[in-house]
C-alpha cells in the first residue's frame, strides 16, 4: 500500500515535470518568436536574419527533444511491467529473441516461471509462461486483451479505426462485428458442415492430391489446404478450381505465405520499415487476391437475387447447396454495425482461407515429418486405420482412431503450429502489481506450456502418453494448440478429428519414406507460425488390401 502511494506520488511529480517542461518550451518558444519579430529587418544584415532563424530552429528542436524525453521518463515511471530482458542493456537478448525463438521461449520460461517482459523487433511483449496467468489474461481480461497481433500482411495501419480490420485474423473481439462473425462461423461448422458435406469435400480433396515418387511436403500440403479451404469458404469455386485465374490466386497466396514465413534479419527490418512508412511488398499481391475474392462475392449476390425468381422448392435446394463460410457471413450482414461492406466481407473470406490453409499446411507438414521420423509409431497408426477399414475420410468415426489421434496430439504438443499466441491491449489497465499501457502485446507461451514440468519427460516424442491409463495424467491446462478463450480457433472442436482422419486416410493408402536427411524438429521457421523447413518425401501407393 505504502509502496503504491510512493509510486503514485512519483508519477504525479513526473506528470507535473512533463507539464512544466511543455510550458517552459512554449514560453521560451514564444519569447524567441517575439525576439525575432522585434528585430528591425530593414536595418539588419541578411546574415543576422539567417542566424536568428537557425538559432530559433535549434532552440525549438532542443525543446521538442526535451519534451519527448520528459514524456518518455513520465511513461517509464507511470507504467509497470513484469521484469525481464527488456532494457537497452539486454539489446542482444532482444535481437536473439526473434532469431532463436524456440530456445528463447523455453529459456525464458525457466528463468521467469510466471511472466516476463521482452523487447522484440515489433515492440514490448509481456510473455506469460504460467497457465494460470494465461487464463487470467486471455479469458479473464479478454475484453481488454483481445486485439489480434497478426501483422503478416502489414497493411492494417491503413484502415480506419472502428472498422473490421481487413487482413489477418485480426478483427477486434470487443467489436460487435467480430463477435457476430466468430459466432456465425462456429455455427456454420457445427450445423452445416459436420455430419453433412464436410466428409465428402475433404475426401474429394485427398483424392485429388497426387503424391508422387518424390514430393515437396510443404508445397503439396499447401495446395491441398488452400483448395479445401477455398471450397469450404466459397463452394462455387469448385467449378473454377482448374481455371487460370484460380491458379493465379493460388500462386499469389503462395507468395504471401512465403513472405510471412521468411524469418531473416532482412524481414525483421522490413517489418519495422513498414511500420514507419506504410509501404509493403505484400500489399499489391494482397490487393489482387482481395479483388479476386470480390468477384466471388458479386457472383454469389447475383445468384441470391436469381433465387428470388425461383419456386420455393428450387430456392431451398439452391441455397442449401451453397451453404459455406461466405453464406454464413452474408447471413449476418443485417446484424452488423457498422454495416459490413464488400471490402470487409472479402477480408473475412481471405482471413478464413489464409489462416485455415496456413494452419492446416503447418499441421500436415509436421505430421508427415514425424511419420518419416518415427516409422514404428506411424505403422501402428496405419495398422489401426486398416483394421478399422478407415479408407476414406469420415469426421465422426475418426474419433475411434485412438492411436492416430494420440499421434496427432503428440505432434501438436512438441511442434505447435502457433508457438506463441499474441494479443494486444485495447486500453491502459491495471493487473496484479502492474500498470499496462494501451497497445502492449501479451504472449501466451504455448511452446513452453507444452514442454513444462507438468509433462513427464516433456522433450520426448511419445504417443503412449495419450493412450490407456497414462492419458489420465495429461496436464490439460498445459496443452493448447488452438488458442484460448473467446478468440480461440472457430474450428477448435473438430480439428483433432479432422487431422486424425486425414492422416489415417493418407497412411491407409501410402507408405512414406525419406528421400534424404530429414530436418530436425527444432529447425524451420518460427515466426507467428511454426513450420518445418522445406523437405521432400517419397510416397509408395499401397494395395487396397
Ligand atoms: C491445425 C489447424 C489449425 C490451427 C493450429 C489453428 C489455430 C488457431 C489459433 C491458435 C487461433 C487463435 C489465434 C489468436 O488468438 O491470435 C485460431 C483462430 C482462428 N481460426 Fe484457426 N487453426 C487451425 C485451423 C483453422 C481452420 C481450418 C479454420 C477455418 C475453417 C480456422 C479458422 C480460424 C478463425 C476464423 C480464427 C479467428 C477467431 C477469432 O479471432 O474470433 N482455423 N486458430
Amino acid at each position: 500500500m505504502a509502496a503504491e502511494n510512493i509510486t503514485e506520488k512519483i508519477v504525479e511529480k513526473v506528470e507535473l515535470a512533463a507539464e512544466v517542461g511543455t510550458k517552459v518550451a512554449n514560453i521560451v518558444g514564444n519569447a524567441f518568436e517575439s525576439t525575432i519579430a522585434d528585430v528591425d529587418h530593414s536595418s539588419g544584415a541578411e546574415e543576422d536574419t539567417w542566424l536568428s532563424y537557425i538559432l530559433s530552429f535549434g532552440i525549438h528542436f532542443a525543446m521538442i527533444i526535451i519534451v519527448i524525453l520528459l514524456k518518455w521518463q513520465y511513461d517509464r515511471n507511470r507504467y509497470r511491467y513484469p521484469k525481464g530482458p527488456r532494457d537497452w542493456r539486454n539489446i542482444k537478448d532482444a535481437i536473439s529473441f526473434h532469431r532463436k525463438k524456440r530456445d528463447n521461449l523455453l529459456a525464458l520460461a525457466t528463468d521467469y516461471p510466471d511472466s516476463c517482459t521482452v523487447m522484440t523487433h515489433v515492440g514490448r511483449l509481456v510473455l506469460l509462461n504460467d497457465p494460470r496467468l494465461i487464463n487470467e489474461i486471455f479469458i479473464g481480461r479478454a475484453d481488454l486483451v483481445s486485439n489480434k497481433v497478426d501483422g503478416y500482411l502489414e497493411n492494417q495501419l491503413r484502415y480506419k479505426e472502428g472498422k473490421h480490420i481487413r487482413t489477418g485474423i485480426v478483427f477486434r473481439h470487443q467489436d460487435h462485428n467480430a463477435r457476430i462473425i466468430h459466432k456465425a462461423l462456429v455455427n456454420h461448422m457445427d450445423n452445416d458442415l459436420v455430419g453433412k458435406r464436410l466428409d465428402s469435400i475433404v475426401q474429394d480433396q485427398i483424392k485429388q492430391t497426387h503424391l508422387t515418387e518424390k514430393f515437396d511436403v510443404r508445397r503439396t500440403t499447401f495446395y491441398f489446404s488452400v483448395r479445401l479451404l477455398a471450397r469450404l469458404t466459397c463452394s462455387s469455386t469448385a467449378a473454377s478450381i482448374e481455371d487460370k485465374t484460380f491458379e493465379l490466386f493460388e500462386q499469389n497466396l503462395y507468395k504471401i505465405s512465403k513472405a510471412i514465413h521468411a524469418d531473416t534479419f532482412a524481414k525483421s527490418a522490413k517489418v519495422m520499415l513498414t511500420q514507419l512508412t506504410g509501404l509493403s511488398e505484400t500489399l499489391d499481391i494482397n490487393e489482387n487476391v482481395l479483388d479476386y475474392i470480390k468477384t466471388w462475392i458479386r457472383f454469389r449476390r447475383d445468384e441470391s437475387s436469381a433465387i428470388v425468381g425461383l419456386s420455393e422448392e428450387q430456392a431451398i435446394s439452391s441455397s442449401a447447396k451453397n451453404r459455406d463460410f461466405l453464406s454464413s457471413i452474408l447471413d449476418v450482414l443485417d446484424e452488423s454495425s457498422p454495416r459490413l461492406d464488400e471490402d470487409d466481407i472479402a477480408a473475412c473470406v481471405l482471413d478464413i482461407i489464409m489462416h485455415g490453409s496456413e494452419m492446416l499446411k503447418g499441421a500436415l507438414s509436421w505430421l508427415l515429418l514425424y511419420v518419416a521420423k518415427y516409422p514404428e509409431a506411424a505403422d501402428q497408426c496405419r495398422r489401426e486405420a486398416r483394421s478399422k477399414g478407415y479408407s476414406s475420410f469420415n469426421l465422426s468415426s475418426a474419433e475411434s482412431l485412438a492411436v492416430t489421434g494420440a499421434f496427432v496430439k503428440e505432434v501438436l504438443r512438441v511442434s505447435p503450429v502457433v508457438p506463441i499466441v499474441i494479443h494486444s491491449t485495447l486500453e491502459d489497465f491495471k493487473w496484479r502489481n502492474f500498470h499496462i499501457q494501451k497497445r502492449t502485446q501479451f504472449g501466451a507461451n504455448v511452446v513452453a506450456l507444452h514442454h513444462s514440468i507438468a509433462w513427464i519427460d516433456a522433450m520426448n516424442f511419445d504417443i503412449n502418453r495419450w493412450l490407456g491409463d497414462k492419458a489420465s495424467s495429461i496436464p490439460t491446462d498445459a496443452y493448447s494448440p488452438f488458442g484460448f478463450g473467446p478468440r480461440a480457433c472457430i474450428a477448435e472442436k473438430h480439428l483433432f478429428n479432422l487431422l486424425t482422419g486425414i492422416l489415417a486416410v493418407l497412411l491407409y493408402h501410402n507408405d512414406f519414406d525419406k528421400t534424404g536427411p530429414l530436418p530436425e524438429a527444432t529447425e524451420g521457421t518460427f515466426g507467428l507460425v511454426n513450420l518445418p523447413p522445406k523437405y521432400a518425401l517419397k510416397a509408395t501407393h499401397l494395395s487396397g488390401k
